[in-house]
């Protein structure tokens, strides 16, 4: 079934595309001028220092390599996966399609349109509040598992092999996923499926593509706003020219360098309950750029929102007390405080000085 809603029509129809006013040099509408909040500085400006690279082709035998992605999960909570073993032809393959279809004509878009209160398929922010400050992209929100629950209404037909390369391209990224995994568990000295399992059969994967316009006003307005995934784990592919995500390490924007074959792997907030706060969920953004249009694809995975999860009983002890309480459907717990400006974490969290059973 594929939906016709106009673009913006929830609140304010008036509103013009991101595109047009990227392209005719507009002032953005006030809903877009970032405010400060708690979820890190507003300033734009980040530092430049090295984000791990890490080569999943060593995890299985070196130990040397698999500390290293503790440490860095422990840390940054994100890195540079190289020696994934997805050749960079076909990743070339999936940014043309994604590039193809976001230069279709807007009707043509129009046709994979997400409904009001949907989060699959095109379009811009979800307005939920008048005093909601949007982000300055469009992006494509498709389900690719568990299989049953895709919405071939909504995945383009052009370009027409659209549907294959985002079925491969997920089939890929879950394969690393799974082995990024079991990795980050035996780091841990942990039950190889600790973590893993915790996902379930039915874990949901998403695939998002993000499309970032020009933007006049890039100290002012931001491509995505400070957030932190939802997910358990987020495999990002990004432009192979254009910078633009950022995440925050000690309190300092970091920008995140545009390495062509590399995949950036993130961790989500459900990782960071299930690790019992050993491994970082990080805040990130995405700031706007005045020259150049920018493009990502985003692939979450999370746990079946049917099974509960919670931290794993091997990383809990005297020393290190249970950080979060058992959870189920992270995903909405999640929604529902963003749009509340709370963090999502946070509702989750058990007070240390409580009486806690
Ligand atoms: O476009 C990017 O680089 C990151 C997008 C992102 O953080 C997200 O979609 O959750
Ligand atoms: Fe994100």
């Amino acid at each position: 079934m594929s939906t016709k809603v106009p673009l913006f029509s929830e609140k304010n129809s008036l509103f013009k595309s991101l595109q047009d006013l990227s392209i005719n040099g507009d002032e953005p509408p006030l809903q877009y001028i970032v405010k400060e909040s708690k979820f890190g500085s507003k300033d734009t400006s980040a530092l430049s220092i090295p984000i791990p690279i890490i080569d999943v082709s060593l995890l299985s035998y070196s130990k040397d390599e698999l500390e290293k992605l503790r440490s860095c999960l422990n840390s940054e909570g994100c890195f540079q996966a190289i020696g994934h073993g997805i050749s960079s032809s076909y990743l070339d393959r999936v940014r043309e399609a994604a590039k193809h279809f976001f230069t279709l004509p807007a009707e043509e878009k129009q046709k994979y349109a997400r409904a009001v209160n949907e989060s699959e398929g095109y379009g811009n922010d979800m307005i939920v509040s008048d005093k909601q400050v949007l982000d300055w992209n469009y992006r494509l929100t498709l389900r690719v598992f568990p299989e049953d629950k895709r919405r071939p209404a909504l995945w383009p037909e052009n370009p027409s092999d659209f549907s294959e390369i985002l079925d491969e391209f997920s089939t890929k990224t879950k394969l690393m996923m799974n082995l990024l995994l079991k990795a980050m568990a035996r780091s841990l000295n942990l039950e190889e499926g600790s973590f893993l399992n915790q996902f379930g059969e039915r874990a949901l994967m998403q695939a998002r593509f993000n499309f970032y316009p020009r933007c006049s006003k890039p100290d002012l307005v931001l491509g995505v706003k400070p957030h932190t995934d939802r997910s358990g784990i987020t495999v990002l592919l990004q432009d192979k020219e254009v910078e633009g995500l950022q995440i925050l390490i000690d309190d300092k924007w970091v920008n995140v360098p545009t390495i062509a074959d590399a995949l950036v792997v993130n961790l989500g907030d459900q990782m960071q309950i299930m690790s019992n706060g050993m491994f970082k969920s990080p805040m990130h953004r995405v700031v706007t750029n005045p020259e150049k249009l920018r493009m990502s694809v985003a692939m979450f995975n999370e746990p079946d929102p049917e099974i509960e999860i919670g931290p794993v009983n091997d990383l809990i002890d005297e020393k290190r007390p249970r950080l979060y309480r058992n959870v189920k459907n992270y995903g909405i717990i999640n929604y529902k405080s963003y749009q509340e400006g709370k963090i999502a974490l946070e509702t989750v969290q058990i007070d240390q000085h409580s009486d806690q059973k």
